[in-house]
């Protein structure tokens, strides 16, 4: 009997040991404790006041203004000490540097539907992987991508002109449609990536049957329904697999398989010493035709990546384009202005035979491109962990707990595995960076010399992130979104539905619904008015 109950009573105590280190004294010795920061118990969490993007707004300001520019929360509980600064300096060092790296619990939950794309990935295989694709998201490659950029975005002008109703056809809603421009939206910027990366045509635009589509779509979708136990214990998926981690293992088969051919088409194009394409896909086989066998990546690997970047850039561009229609909704007078401003550039050019005025011949649009997307950036906040222990430097003072302070320049330690929360959307709409209005929708400020940002992000916010997993798409989502613009609003005005609300979900990507109907999933309606062309 003692035999039998001796092991079970050892483990028994093991275990309270460990959850006594790990609750109660790791936490009295963790050097972030010393910080400033909202008082909380053992079982405190602010991390919904940091990530809902409902409270965010509210909470980063809050926290800003009550502890300074950096300061701590706590994650799961009191135990669970994270970083978290505005100050610029210190995101920038914490981004650039490589002890800091993506957590590797979100790593293990984005392989369960990603498998072992960039993401991932850090040190030397990411590295690698950053500079086999890093041609492919040139300036130069994007200039060439613009005729398959305007041909997208007029074949979903053409379908919302069959949806559409002509003005005052209707008696209900004079001349207005109301449409998901969210899930259109979606669709089109599918399209635009299967061409623009991997010279294959989804064909969503036209309807949602094709069989690669609806297997990425539906991975995509389900990640938004997974359980949170099973995004913090994504081995639960291998070895008790609910609906979800099923539905998503038999598209996922069918993304290999289908994925599959796209690859051997590619690499028999490939062969032919004439072919030139900087594609993404090309690229990565390329690279991997070239590379020493051994350190070859394999054909699933390969589609693995092709997923990562499918899933990082498709809904994000789709849902920047969504939300600035909202706002161009939103504010009449900017919509009319950007309408004028589209008229006189392409006056004398032919857009439909691909004569069109190059990108950087619309100040208006990139002012408001910039706008939408410092106050939408798609992914909300992100996540480093230290791999070693550190000091982090400041540009501002840090009055700490204990009443010392860490003056401008100096710097604080942090420990092997802290976690700093990265408040992309925070930064976004910091008043010390953008002023008093930092809140509002405001193209002029990207226009003005005096106020012009000279925030170090990647197009000066921080959306796209900054550092070595910083958004190597970046250029081509703006490009894709404003091409969108100069084809969608000459022939469409864009109307918010009266007594509607529209909320945002962070999921991986923060989502659109309408306040009160969240139960009907994540849409962004409009009214659009077809407007004479
Ligand atoms: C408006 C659209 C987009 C936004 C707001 C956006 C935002 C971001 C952000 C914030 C990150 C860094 C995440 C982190 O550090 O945790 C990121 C990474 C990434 N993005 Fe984008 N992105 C957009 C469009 C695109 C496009 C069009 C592509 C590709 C065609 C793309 C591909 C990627 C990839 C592959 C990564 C991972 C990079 C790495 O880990 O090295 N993104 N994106």
């Amino acid at each position: 009997m003692f035999l039998f109950v001796a092991p079970f009573v050892l483990l028994l105590v093991l275990a309270l040991i460990w959850a006594v280190k790990f609750f109660l004294i790791q936490p009295v010795f963790d050097p972030l404790r010393n910080l400033p920061g909202p008082e909380a118990s053992l079982f405190t969490s602010h991390a919904v006041n940091v990530v809902d993007p409902q409270r965010s707004v509210i909470y980063n300001r809050k926290y800003r203004e009550d502890y300074g520019k950096t300061f701590k929360v706590h994650g799961f509980g009191g135990y669970d000490l994270r970083l978290m600064s505005f100050d610029v300096r210190t995101i920038t060092y914490i981004l650039n540097s490589p002890t800091y790296e993506k957590p590797k619990i979100s790593r293990g939950l984005l392989a369960t539907f990603l498998g072992r794309g960039i993401f991932t990935m850090e040190g030397a295989e990411h590295a690698f992987q950053r500079k086999i694709i890093a041609p492919a998201f040139a300036t130069q490659s994007i200039k060439e991508l613009m005729p398959i950029f305007f041909h997208e975005a007029q074949s979903l002008r053409d379908k919302w002109e069959e949806l559409v109703l002509p003005s005052k056809s209707t008696s209900d809603a004079p001349g207005h449609t109301l449409l998901d421009v969210s899930h259109w939206a979606a669709r089109s910027t599918f399209d635009c990536f299967g061409l623009a990366c991997l010279d294959y045509n989804f064909r969503a635009v036209q309807g949602e049957t094709g069989e690669l589509y609806t297997a990425f779509r539906t991975v995509f979708d389900l990640v938004n329904e997974k359980k949170v136990l099973r995004l913090v214990f994504p081995i639960l998926d291998r070895i008790w697999p609910d609906r979800i981690a099923r539905e998503i293992k038999k598209h996922l088969a069918v993304i290999y398989r289908t994925g599959q051919e796209v690859v051997d088409r590619k690499r028999e194009e490939i062969q032919d010493e004439k072919y030139k394409s900087k594609d993404f896909l090309s690229l990565l086989i390329k690279s991997n035709l070239s590379t020493d066998s051994n350190k070859r990546l394999t054909d699933s690997d390969l589609l693995d990546q092709i997923t990562a970047f499918l899933f990082a850039g498709s809904d994000s561009t789709g849902l920047s384009i969504s939300f600035c229609l909202l706002y161009l909704a939103e504010h009449p007078e900017y919509q009319t202005r950007l309408r004028d401003e589209i008229a006189s550039a392409t006056t004398n050019h032919d857009i439909a035979a691909g004569d069109y005025p190059p990108i950087d011949s619309y100040p208006f649009l990139n002012a408001v491109v910039r706008e939408t997307l410092r106050l939408y950036p798609s992914v909300h906040s992100t996540i480093r962990v230290a791999t070693k222990d550190d000091v982090i430097p400041v540009s501002h003072p840090v009055v700490m707990q204990d009443g010392t302070v860490i003056p401008a320049g100096g710097s604080f330690p942090i420990r092997k595995g802290s976690a700093i929360h990265i408040p992309i959307e925070g930064l976004n709409y910091s008043q010390d960076i953008w002023g008093p209005g930092s809140l509002k929708f405001r193209p002029e400020r990207w226009m003005s010399d005096t106020e012009s940002p000279s925030f170090p992000g990647l197009s000066n916010v921080m959306t796209f992130s900054l550092g070595g997993h910083a958004c190597p798409g970046w250029r081509f989502a703006l490009a894709e979104m404003k091409v969108f613009l100069i084809i969608v609003l000459p022939r469409f005005r864009f109307l918010p539905v009266e007594n509607q609300v529209i909320r945002r979900f962070n999921g991986i990507l923060t989502r659109p619904f309408v306040k009160g109907r969240a139960k009907e999933g994540f849409q962004l309606p409009l009214r659009l008015e077809r407007l004479e062309s």
